[in-house]
Formats: structure tokens, sequence, C-alpha cells
């Protein structure tokens, strides 16, 4: 008998196969890569922490005058210091350092620790956080010398080629775990756009297991190609398909779900707020959008492993992890009704938001 191509037998049993163990420790050293060195800056090259001391209360304004620092790196070093128990955050807005830092970050202590970081004082990825925290613009990827930031870095296509497989590994498991998770969430619904979709993996293990959903991955060349080749390998040709252009200056295609998968991590807020809009203006009332990624806690005191890895993200593009109270203020403005927030797997999680 002819195969049919939405057999399961055509399709990477991958796809719905899960590990038996848990990958997050494995993730987790490498997304907190960036943190040691984000913690080095402000210690060594600002004496931070002193100032702090001197300035009990002092605004995030008053630091960003003080220093010189753009709002959104600032947000992000913040973050790390209430996560890690240096700083707390008064109601009103005011930054107080903890006994902790006090002891150990405040020079004239005697349990200062500043030295025993001098190692990483001078680094590439420091020279980055120079950079970012005072201009808002990305460091390059893992400090190259080529002087291209991540974004311009995935238009060349040996570099797409490479990073696309480091976010296909751990989208193998994040997708199937998202997958599963949704399920009670998708009604009826029978279209996904995954926007800024990489490898399409999410698309793959999202039609994988949901034989209701087809698929459209929108992607910027040379990823387009890269997604056309992955489908093929896992047998969706007939399922999922790829929509090429960018994603900020095209009309989307039409869907009733909207995918945005660790894309808004890598913008700042006027980009995420025109992403969001681009959403509103293509789900009719009722289409659902779906955010995954890495979440900050609406208080900003953590979890430790994705405060560590806004780090990462602000070093590098031009984002950082945000909250779902953030995504949410803005959701609310542009059309949709919030959902809540839940965790999946790996520090990862997922809000979702439905169209008024
Ligand atoms: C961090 S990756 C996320 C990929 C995938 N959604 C995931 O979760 O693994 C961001 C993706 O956005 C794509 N992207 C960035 N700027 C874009 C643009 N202007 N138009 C379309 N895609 C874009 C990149 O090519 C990249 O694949």
């Amino acid at each position: 008998m002819e195969k049919h191509p939405l057999s399961s037998s055509a399709m990477n049993p991958a796809l719905t196969t899960l590990p038996s163990t848990d990958p997050a420790q494995i993730l987790r050293f490498r997304d907190r890569q960036y943190s040691a060195e984000l913690l080095a800056t402000a210690l060594l090259h600002y004496d931070f922490f002193s100032w702090l001391g001197l300035n009990a209360g002092a605004s995030s304004d008053l630091i960003s005058k003080h220093f010189g620092f753009i709002a959104r790196p600032l947000d992000v070093l913040l973050t790390l210091c209430r996560a890690s128990g240096l700083v707390t955050t008064d109601a009103a807005g005011g930054h107080h350092l903890t006994a902790h830092a006090q002891e150990h970050l405040v020079k004239g202590s005697p349990w200062y620790l500043g030295p025993y970081y001098a190692p990483v004082k001078d680094t590439p990825i420091v020279k980055g956080f120079l950079s970012v925290l005072t201009t808002g613009k990305p460091g390059n990827w893992q400090a190259k010398s080529d002087a291209k930031d991540w974004h311009e870095s995935m238009l060349d296509p040996e570099f797409a080629r490479s990073f696309t497989d480091l976010m296909n590994c751990r989208g193998m498991i994040f997708g199937q775990f998202l997958a599963k998770a949704i399920k009670p969430l998708l009604g009826d619904r029978c279209h996904l756009l995954d926007v800024g979709g990489g490898s399409g993996i999410y698309s793959s293990t999202m039609v994988a297991a949901h034989p209701q959903l087809s698929a459209t991955v929108l992607e910027q060349s040379p990823v387009d190609a890269i997604v056309k080749k992955e489908i093929a390998r896992h047998g969706l040709e007939s399922r999922v398909k790829v929509a090429t252009g960018d994603m900020f200056k095209v009309t989307w295609p039409e869907t009733d779900i909207i995918l945005l998968s660790n894309v808004l991590h890598d913008w700042d807020l006027p980009e995420v707020r025109a992403l969001l809009v681009k959403a509103a203006e293509t789900l009719k009332p009722g289409g659902l959008l779906i955010i995954h990624d890495a979440f900050i806690q609406d208080g900003k005191t953590g979890p430790m492993a994705v405060a560590e890895y806004s780090a990462l993200l602000m070093n590098i593009t031009q984002g950082k992890c945000y909250s779902p109270a953030e995504y949410g203020a803005v959701l609310r403005e542009v059309g949709f009704e919030p959902g809540s927030y839940q965790d999946t797997i790996g520090d990862r999680g997922f809000m979702t938001a439905v169209r008024r």
C-alpha cells in the first residue's frame, strides 16, 4: 500500500519521544556563561556595590544617571543582583545592598572579594558588557573579532546553520513539552504561525503532537532554507510550510494561533511592542498567541537561572528575559487578553493571550 504523506510512519518518531532524564542542569551551565562577567563588570569597573552602599535607596533613574547606564541592561543587572541576594528593591523602587553584598562586594570590608574576580575583569565578554551598559547596543556574538552582533551574524549562512543547530537541539525537548502543555488551550484552532521559527522544530513538535494542526514557519533568509530541509527531514512537508520574509515588514500569513518562541527575548521593548501589534493585526478575535521563552518572575527576584541567562541575552542581542507582567502590560494595550504563565522544562515556560 502506498504511504500517505501524513501517516505517522513517515514522520520522524523523535518528534514525539521524550528523554527519560531532565536536561536542566546541562542547559544551565551554558545559559549562565555570561553572569560572572556581568558581576565582574559592575564590581570592578564601576565599584557599583560600594556606591550603592553609600547611596541606599537609589532609584534606577539615579543609578542610570550616575553611571550612564541604559535602562534595559541596568534592569538585567539589578535582576541578577536581586536573584543572587545582593540587592533588594523597596516598594518605591529604591535599591538597597543586602548584608551579603555589604560584606563581600564593598571596598574596605575585611571580606571584600573583588580580587577574586580580577581574572575576568578584562575579558572580551566584559568589554561587551561595558559597551551594552552604556550604549544599549549588543556586543558581538561570543565576543569574536569580526564585530558583528548576533542579528547580523544570523544573516551569514554558516553562522545561521550552526546557531540554528544550537536552538534546534533544545527545541527537540522544549517543543514537545510545550506541545503537551498547550493541548487544553488549543480548542478547535487548526493553524499555527511560528514567527522567527528557527529550524521549525516547534512547528514540527506541535503538529506531531496535534493531528488537527498544520503550521507555517515565518523566517528570514538564509534560515528559511534550513527550515525547509529540517521539515523534509522530519517528513512533514505536507503539514509545515515556510514563508520567507522580514517579520517586522511583511504581512503575516493568516492563522488562528501564533507562536513567538524565544523571539521577543532578542529585542528591546519598542520591537517587542511592534511584534505584538503585528500578532494582534494577524489574529481574528479568539485567536491564540503563545509566547514561549525563559521568563523572569513578576517581582524580578528570580529564577536565578533565568536572571543569569538574561545577562547572556542582554550582551549579545537587543533583548533580555521579560516577565509575564511586562508582556501582559503590552498585550493588553495592543488588543489581547493575557492568560497565565506555565512552567514547562529547563527553566522555560509559556504564557498565552487571546485576541479580543
Ligand atoms: C532566538 S531565535 C528563535 C528560534 C526558534 N523560534 C526557537 O525558539 O528556537 C530567533 C529567530 O528569529 C529569526 N529572526 C530574527 N530577525 C528576524 C526577522 N527580521 N524576520 C524573520 N525572522 C527573524 C532568526 O533568524 C532566528 O531564527
